[in-house]
């Protein structure tokens, strides 16, 4: 299946969520109008890291963000990756993503499994522990947060229900740029399936983000790879380049699980 993928790159201004919400209907126009069957935005671009404001910032159950995303969705056509958002649920925040279809509905959501210490995730936000899974054109895929990315068997827990695209929304600081690349090309690869990854641009007061958002092929190509600007990109996969790699290299059925802890 050929799907077409938009790729939007964002600055994001700190703790300022007005700001940061009027970006995303001018990127989503654009992905429409470049025919992208799917558009995806970075990591917490609500708010930031403005983790100390969280109960200032932070999105109420979702209901913001959920709203905007739904309408875009339905009135541009397009299924739209919502990167992540901060929210608070119950006087707990998280960091969701949340993924809806071009009918306007929510196909899942997910909220960010490994906390990330450096960026004090741990001292403010609750980790989720659900797996979130969804359909792009009838392809599975599935997706995780960021630092998620450093644990391989968390990837492989999600692509065993089959998943051939992988969505990872992000803010990397530019320090890390090579490791960033580099881990996602090995998801890929290991996992023998497209790897989409969003990050931000710009900084805030503790970090500078280094963009570099890219489409890595089941073989751990760059297919696509931006630079440090603000910027949105498309780029057509075709998932076919999945099952060549499944059927040429039969690493799911060699697994040996009964040896793995
Ligand atoms: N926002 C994050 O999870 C950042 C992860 C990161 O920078 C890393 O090196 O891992």
């Amino acid at each position: 299946m050929k799907i077409t993928i938009a790729l939007a790159q964002l600055d994001i201004k700190f703790g300022d969520p007005d700001a940061n919400f009027s970006q995303i209907e001018p990127n989503v126009q654009k992905a429409a109008e470049q025919d992208a069957d799917m558009v995806v935005f970075p990591e917490m671009w609500n708010t930031g890291y403005d983790l100390t404001r969280l109960d200032e910032v932070a999105d109420v159950d979702g209901e913001r963000t959920q709203k905007l995303l739904a309408s875009l969705a339905k009135k541009y056509q397009i299924t739209i990756h919502g990167g992540s958002v901060s929210t608070s649920k119950n006087d707990t925040f998280y960091n969701t993503t949340y993924i809806f279809g071009p009918d306007g509905k929510l196909l899942t959501s997910y909220d960010k499994v490994h906390l990330f210490g450096l960026m004090h995730e741990d001292e403010y936000l609750a980790a989720g522990c659900e797996e979130d899974h969804f359909q792009i054109k009838g392809v599975s895929a599935a997706s995780v947060i960021c630092y998620d990315i450093r644990f391989p068997e968390w990837l492989r827990t999600l692509s065993l229900d089959d998943s051939r695209i992988l969505f990872v929304p992000a803010e990397w600081p530019t320090s890390r740029i090579p490791q960033w690349r580099r881990l996602l090309a090995a998801r890929a690869i290991e996992n023998q399936s497209f790897v989409v990854a969003v990050n931000r641009v710009g900084s805030d007061p503790d970090n500078a983000f280094g963009g570099h958002s890219g489409i890595y092929n089941p073989m751990g190509d760059e297919v696509l790879t931006l630079d440090d600007q603000p910027q949105l990109k498309t780029f057509t996969i075709d998932t076919k380049e999945t099952d060549d790699a499944r059927g040429f290299m039969p690493v799911f059925e060699d697994r040996r699980p009964e040896l793995y802890r």
